[in-house]
């Protein structure tokens, strides 16, 4: 294109822009002069409620971010052109100006090929600087050009400086992520992935694109993100609300079934026997081992009368309700009620007359027939299923071995169940005994994130939540560093409910120079996994290992490390053994240079020091890592660590070390 057209072109486009802020602004202005009126449209309190959170939701949805572009491409179908941005965008007449990436006409913006160009003849990608339309990129579909990972809008993208949290990739998914994106709601995904490949910004696109499709239906039963902690949620907490999604649930697993809160630590062997899938039996087991068969009939007196039930009909009833399969407590109150509806009966029969609700109450909860329940069909709480097992695990019998036994029980039981002090592991354990009780609530869809670390029963803790639901499972089994992580991802979905998802495999790193992806990648045949290597997208970024002759000197060299970095642009993250970050804080503090924790997203400062422990899902731009050979042998999966250490880095990292490196990663 000659230089004039190619201006006039862009100032075409600029217009466009323009044009497309204002209807936005516009949309925005309807929906809250809507909001405000829509408890005088609405006849009654709880429409006026559900209206009003409808429009507010609107309102925060038509929200505009001037540094946002509104639509980051173009696509030429036959006479028409469609602009594709984060959300519809449609003139006063309704006309569309921006099309939804999620719309099915977007599709071909991320799918459209040479060999499959479908209807597309050009796709044009825009460059911005801070919200202002700068340049843009064709792609002459119908004349055979396609830049594909040679696009320079992509690499620019995928080259910038990151500072503060996760930013959405709408404008540059590549078709191997577009298809996990756009995936079916019925279907559970399980995608495998080298680090950086773009795991989680798959799942949180997915989702995204599944309330775009099926909003209704997953208002209603909800889309929940679970992440490792509580840095990670707040590094990607802003993704979804700039993609227009404000109502997912992002928790850690611990949030999740937190049901009381952790007062205790469990030492490594009780915590391994306590999340083995074993431990599932044993607690069914030791309930379902409560119910006792009725010994004794029913007397009842109600007024002049005396109501009986015999031995017979009240053991058919404890049968039948076994029978049904029915969680324990609702057991437990379908057989009080089939109990009253026998009394009911013989009411009926001697007064020809239905008794009144208040009598089947006073039936219900009459001393007889709880009485009767309490014999044969104790009432139980999850606490105490969990403490009568910690108490006494012989209850577990040939389930558990007697060293496993010994290695769960409560040194010193709790006087009452109520004071017990629970640890991270019993919370999984209360967790499956009030699945075991009552139904869970299923959501609609459940993105987890690093699930190669799920014990087996934290997988089921998962299943519970999604068993009318699908799942997308994201995870990376060389990045498994928890005890139990597993090595072979058809375990955790037959865990999971899942057992015939398909393991989708991401190869294309878009984070870690192709420089530190090789060393991390020689990590990779000690690790015990059979997974693809990553293959890195960018050819750019700098490795340094830097041997340090005196460990006094570790740290001075690590501070003197920090300042070189803070030369460049973008985040600088110090990465060490957990013992060593509040010591590295304080030589910070001492040098003035301002520092923050991981997890405090609103934090201005550049630099961070990370324990080891917490940085997995996380990148900075600038990664150093202090004495690898501590990483390695402060945990039993020390080298899986230390793999997810070394692929944190966007643009440079560097290692320094006083101690030798550890053996994989040694260099001559
Ligand atoms: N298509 C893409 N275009 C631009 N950037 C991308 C793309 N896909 C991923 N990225 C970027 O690459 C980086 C890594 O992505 P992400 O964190 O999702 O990877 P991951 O596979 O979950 O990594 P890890 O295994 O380390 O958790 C992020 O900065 C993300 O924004």
């Amino acid at each position: 294109m000659p230089v004039s057209d190619l201006d006039t072109e862009l100032s075409t486009e600029r217009t466009h822009l323009t044009e497309s802020r204002a209807a936005l602004r516009r949309m925005r202005g309807r929906a809250e002069a809507l909001f405000s009126t829509g408890d005088k449209v609405a006849g009654d309190a709880y429409t006026a409620e559900q209206l009003g959170r409808h429009m507010a939701r609107r309102v925060k949805e038509l929200a505009d971010d001037p540094d946002t572009p509104l639509f980051f491409g173009r696509l030429d179908i036959e006479e028409n052109a469609y602009h594709v941005g984060r959300r519809h965008v449609t003139d006063d007449a309704g006309e569309p100006m921006v099309l939804d990436w999620r719309a099915p006409l977007s599709r071909s913006f991320y799918r459209a090929s040479v060999r499959d160009p479908q209807g597309v003849s050009t796709r044009r990608r825009f460059g911005f600087v801070k919200g202002e339309l700068t340049s843009f990129e064709d792609e002459h579909l119908d004349r055979g050009e396609e830049l594909g990972t040679s696009s320079r809008i992509l690499t620019a993208e995928i080259e910038r400086p990151r500072v503060g949290p996760m930013r959405d990739i709408v404008a540059t998914i590549q078709p191997e992520q577009d298809e996990l994106v756009r995936a079916e709601l019925s279907d559970s995904i399980c995608v495998q992935g080298a680090p950086g490949t773009g795991k989680t910004a798959v799942g949180l696109h997915r989702a995204a694109f599944l309330l775009y499709l099926h909003r209704e239906r997953l208002r209603r039963s909800g889309v929940l993100i679970v992440g490792p902690n509580t840095a990670f949620l707040s590094y990607i907490s802003a993704v979804l609300p700039t993609l227009g999604e404000v109502e997912v649930q992002q928790s850690t697993l611990d949030e999740l079934i937190g049901r009381a809160p952790v007062k205790a630590v469990d030492p490594p062997p009780a915590a391994a026997v306590k999340h083995d899938v074993r431990m599932a039996e044993v607690l069914r087991k030791v309930l379902w081992s409560r119910l006792a068969k009725p010994s004794e009939p029913i007397m009842v007196p109600d007024g002049s009368y005396r109501w009986r039930i015999d031995l017979e009909p009240l053991r058919r009833t404890v049968d039948e309700a076994r029978r049904e399969g029915l969680p324990y407590s609702v057991g437990r109150e379908r057989v009080r009620a089939r109990v009253v509806g026998l009394l009911q009966r013989q009411s009926e029969y001697r007064s020809g007359n239905s008794p009144s609700e208040s009598w089947l109450r006073k039936m219900s909860k009459i001393g007889p027939v709880t009485g009767f329940l309490d014999a044969c069909w104790p009432a139980v709480t999850p606490e105490s299923l969990v403490a009568e097992l910690l108490t006494d695990p012989s209850v577990a019998g040939d389930l558990l071995t007697e060293q496993e036994q010994e290695a769960i029980r409560w040194v010193k039981p709790p006087k009452a169940v109520k004071s017990a002090k629970w640890t991270a592991a019993d919370l999984v354990l209360l967790d499956e005994a009030a699945g075991l009780l009552e139904r869970e609530n299923s959501f609609g869809h459940v993105v987890v994130d690093e699930a190669q670390d799920l014990s087996p029963m934290q997988a089921r803790a998962i299943a519970r939540r999604s068993e009318h639901g699908s799942i997308t499972l994201l995870g990376d089994l060389a990045q498994g560093t928890a005890p139990w992580a597993a090595t072979d991802w058809r375990e955790i979905l037959g865990h999971l409910g899942k057992p015939d998802a398909p393991v989708v495999p991401l190869t294309v790193g878009f984070r870690v120079p192709e420089a530190v992806v090789a060393l991390a990648n020689r990590l990779l045949p000690a690790l015990g996994v059979n997974v693809p290597e990553a293959v890195s997208l960018r050819r750019d970024g700098d490795l340094a290992v830097i041997p340090v002759a005196e460990p006094a000197d570790l740290d001075a060299r690590t501070l003197a490390e920090v300042t070189a970095a803070l030369a460049h642009e973008g985040s600088v993250a110090v990465i060490a053994a957990d013992a060593a970050v509040d010591r590295l804080r304080g030589h910070l503090t001492a040098a003035g240079i301002e520092h923050a924790t991981p997890d405090d997203v609103e934090s201005e400062a550049r630099v961070m020091v990370v324990p080891a422990t917490l940085v997995k899902g996380l990148e900075y731009d600038h990664v150093i890592v202090h004495e690898p050979a501590d990483i390695v042998a402060a945990e039993l999966r020390g080298l899986n660590r230390l793999y997810v250490v070394l692929t944190r880095a966007v643009t440079r990292l560097s290692v320094l070390h006083a101690r030798p490196l550890p053996e994989p990663i040694k260099i001559d």
